[in-house]
């Protein structure tokens, strides 16, 4: 059984593996169906992502509009800030954001439901992230909200200026982005 703990914004949790060790490593299930179904929401997961980033490597803030994909995310190398923002309009947390260290050493998962922006930076020497998505990428229906927007105030553990991607440096204001309902 893993551990789920709702964090500050409800709907976003927070997984911990039960993890057994012996002497030739570890074992530990990473995704049950009947349990997240249980504990977090109905599910059907369709593809799996899995990238490595580099140290001070920011990803984010990301997400799809129409066809917005919930993300089980993970670290399987390295560590990284993994930060979620609320972008529901109908939502109490709207604007909010939560952030939660992410390790292939803590080996803590977290639920980033669909109607939230998602991005990561990047603490260690390299790190290697994999997720479940609840719908397909579509390139189209992508959108990139800008990281340092001071409206949302994320508080990066950034000790220098970040690396990004075109796109991200040039992501879209929080009050000019186009959020959900
Ligand atoms: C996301 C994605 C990308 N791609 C292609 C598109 C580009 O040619 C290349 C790199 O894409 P991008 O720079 O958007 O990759 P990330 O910056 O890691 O994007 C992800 O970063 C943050 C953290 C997220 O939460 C999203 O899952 C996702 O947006 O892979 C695909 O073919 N399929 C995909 O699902």
């Amino acid at each position: 059984m893993m551990e789920y703990t709702e964090l500050e914004i409800p709907d976003v949790v927070l997984i911990e593996p039960k993890v057994f060790g012996d002497h030739r490593g570890f074992f530990m299930e990473t995704f049950r169906e009947d349990e997240f179904n249980e504990k977090v929401q109905d599910v059907r997961f369709v593809q799996d992502n899995h990238s490595m980033s580099g140290k001070g490597i920011l990803r984010g803030l990301h997400y799809q509009i129409k066809r917005p994909q919930g993300k089980l995310v993970r670290v399987i190398e390295g560590e990284v800030f993994d930060v979620v923002v609320d972008i529901r309009k109908s939502s109490l947390y709207f604007g909010q954001w939560v952030g939660v260290t992410l390790s292939a050493e803590n080996r803590k998962m977290l639920w980033v439901p669909p109607g939230f922006a998602h991005g990561f930076y990047v603490l260690s020497d390299s790190a290697q992230f994999i997720y479940k998505c609840t719908d397909y990428y579509a390139h189209e229906l992508e959108r990139c909200m800008l990281w340092s927007d001071e409206t949302i105030g994320i508080k990066w553990p950034v000790t220098a200026s970040p690396v990004l991607s075109a796109k991200d440096e040039n992501g879209t204001l929080f009050k000019d982005a186009e959020v959900f309902e």
